[in-house]
């Protein structure tokens, strides 16, 4: 099987920045004209899916920069398809003549296009060519920006005018595009925040920067997807068994809450753990053999150097003996540290920064998976480093890396458009599954998929290690799956079995670890032995 790249994004700053050998080696035009290329292939598109292309209308708001550059040459293509193109400036100089892209208004005029104060009302398309990478400070809507015809598709040229692109930040007012043709790379402030909202459908188009792209954290953001995640949690070797499969050690659960024990449990065991045992009081412990007679229970848990990752904290009592629960699973993961740890739900609550350093200093593997409230609480009471005095770093994505940077572990911060990051800035977004995901419940699943996913590496290391030993380390050294992938995996899996399930006509918690099973099931043996979830 060859391997499909894992896509990426990259900030606008990293794509101006790989720009700039190209423009002094005199490549700008070049670099605009592929852009342009890009740009009227998917107008074209989107002209195609309303009509006939020759006699269709395209409008482009033009602005200052290179930008606007852009526009203008895709509407000088267009206009050779027999489309009317009509340019609309939103700055003029003194004279009144508009302020745009000298050789781009050029080559339209002389494919034919026209110059206008507004966007004519016929238009099917207008293309968003006022603000790109370029933009600074606050975007003030011009007139001609307002009031669009309501039957146009709105296509933005690299970025939606007047989002961030590097943070997905909107500053001032913001154009909601169908679509976004982006160059050279995706950029991060498309995938984040409210530029995600506003940039639509993202298109990518190459124009040959990829050799220029910055490789490392904290400059890309990886995009999970479903073969990334198939490689990530792969099916078990044929020899395989259940310790091979990995181990995972549940504390969760409580009288007050004992359904978390058996969603986490089952979560474990429907992703493919080679055994999961819980641990709790007598009440949790009886809910988990009942659903699950397969999982092991006790009160204190598997012995610390037979578990591969343990999970704590969904439906503990905070009020009860929560903490005492805790202290027992990190003192086991401190004295196991190749066990990776799930530090969820109330247990977000019942770490300290003293912990967290603890377990960094023993090399333990610790993913926190806060949604967007327990974030704000934890870090109300483990602060992140260098925010402002209101607690704000510059944007979600730089705070998480601060924070992860600063305490050792990687978080994992639940919502619509999840984001994994590690401590050395790697990050990753997983935009899987959709509102299905968002009933009480769903979370204490993700914890156990998690655990299992984390123990299946944690166990596959252990294997590798020893077989290493055997071999007097002759072998090659294998990629080692990276702790914030790994987990963005398992949150992919997660939603995915979220969107399988919520198109069979089930929508709850309790239901959910049985498509993931029905997920990995087909991700592992394909679809044949995959018909859980269907
Ligand atoms: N640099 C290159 O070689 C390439 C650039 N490309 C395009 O060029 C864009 C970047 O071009 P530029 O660097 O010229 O930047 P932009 O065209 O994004 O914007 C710069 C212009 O907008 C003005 N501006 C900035 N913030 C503003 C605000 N808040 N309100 C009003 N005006 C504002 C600036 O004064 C400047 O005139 C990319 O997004 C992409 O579309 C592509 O053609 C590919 C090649
Ligand atoms: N609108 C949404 N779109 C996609 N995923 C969502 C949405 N709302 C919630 N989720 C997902 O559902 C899960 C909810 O977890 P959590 O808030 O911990 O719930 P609980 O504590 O009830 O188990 C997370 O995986 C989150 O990413």
């Amino acid at each position: 099987m060859t391997a499909s790249p894992t896509p990426f994004a990259v900030t606008g700053s990293a794509v101006r920045a790989a720009e700039e050998p190209l423009l002094a080696a005199g490549q700008g035009a070049a670099l605009m004209r592929c852009a342009a290329w890009g740009l009227a292939q998917h107008v074209l598109r989107v002209l195609r899916g309303r009509g006939p292309v020759a006699g269709a209308t395209v409008a482009a708001l033009v602005g200052t920069g290179n930008n606007g550059g852009d526009a203008l040459w895709a509407l000088a293509l267009l206009r050779r398809r027999g489309v009317a193109a009509v340019a609309v400036p939103i700055a003029r100089d003194e004279h009144g003549a508009p302020r745009w892209h000298a050789e781009g208004w050029a080559a339209l005029r002389a494919a034919g296009g026209t110059a206008a104060d507004v966007v004519p009302a016929r238009a099917d398309v207008v293309v968003d060519g006022m603000l790109g990478t370029g933009f600074r400070g606050e975007f003030a809507v011009p007139d001609a920006a307002r009031g669009l015809p309501a039957g146009a598709a709105v296509v933005a040229c690299d970025v939606p005018s007047g989002v961030d692109a590097d943070t997905g930040e909107v500053r001032g007012g913001g154009v909601r595009a169908e679509v976004t043709v982006t160059f050279g790379a995706l950029k991060t402030g498309l995938l984040l925040g409210d530029g995600a909202d506003l940039a639509g459908d993202v298109r990518l188009v190459d124009i040959g920067l990829g050799p220029h792209l910055p490789s490392a954290p904290p400059e890309r953001l990886r995009v999970m997807d479903g073969p990334t995640a198939a490689r990530l949690h792969p099916a078990p070797a044929a020899d395989g068994h259940k310790y091979t499969r990995g181990v995972v050690g549940v504390v969760a659960g409580s009288a007050r809450y004992p359904g978390a024990a058996v969603l986490s449990t089952s979560g474990a065991l429907e992703a493919g753990a080679g055994m999961a045992h819980h641990a709790g009081p007598a009440t949790t412990r009886a809910a988990v053999v009942t659903a699950h007679p397969e999982a092991l229970v006790s009160a204190e848990g598997p012995a610390p150097e037979r578990t591969d990752a343990w999970v704590v904290g969904p439906g503990l009592d905070t009020e009860d003996d929560a903490r005492e629960r805790f202290i027992r699973v990190r003192d086991a993961v401190l004295a196991n540290p190749r066990a990776a740890l799930v530090v969820d739900a109330s247990a977000l609550t019942l770490v300290t920064a003293e912990d967290l350093a603890a377990l960094r200093d023993a090399g333990a593997r610790v993913v926190l998976t806060p949604h967007a409230g327990e974030w704000a609480r934890l870090t109300e009471r483990i602060p992140v480093p260098g925010a402002d005095g209101a607690g704000h770093a510059p944007d979600e994505l730089a705070r998480l890396r601060a924070w992860s940077a600063a305490h050792g572990a990687a978080v994992l911060l639940k919502g619509p458009r999840t984001l994994v990051v590690a401590p050395d800035g790697e990050a990753w977004l997983m935009g899987e599954g959709g509102p299905e995901l968002g009933v009480g419940g769903t979370g204490d699943v993700l914890s156990g998929v998690l655990g299992a996913v984390l123990a299946a590496d944690a166990a596959r290391r252990a294997r590798a290690a020893e077989e290493e030993g055997a071999t007097c380390g002759a072998g090659e050294v294998e990629h080692v799956p990276t702790l914030a992938s790994l987990a963005a995996a398992a949150a992919w899996l997660h939603a995915r079995a979220g969107a399988d399930q919520a198109r069979a006509g089930r929508m709850t918690a309790g239901t959910l670890p049985a498509a993931v099973g029905g997920t990995v099931a087909r991700m592992w043996w394909g679809e044949a032995r995959g018909t859980r979830a269907d």
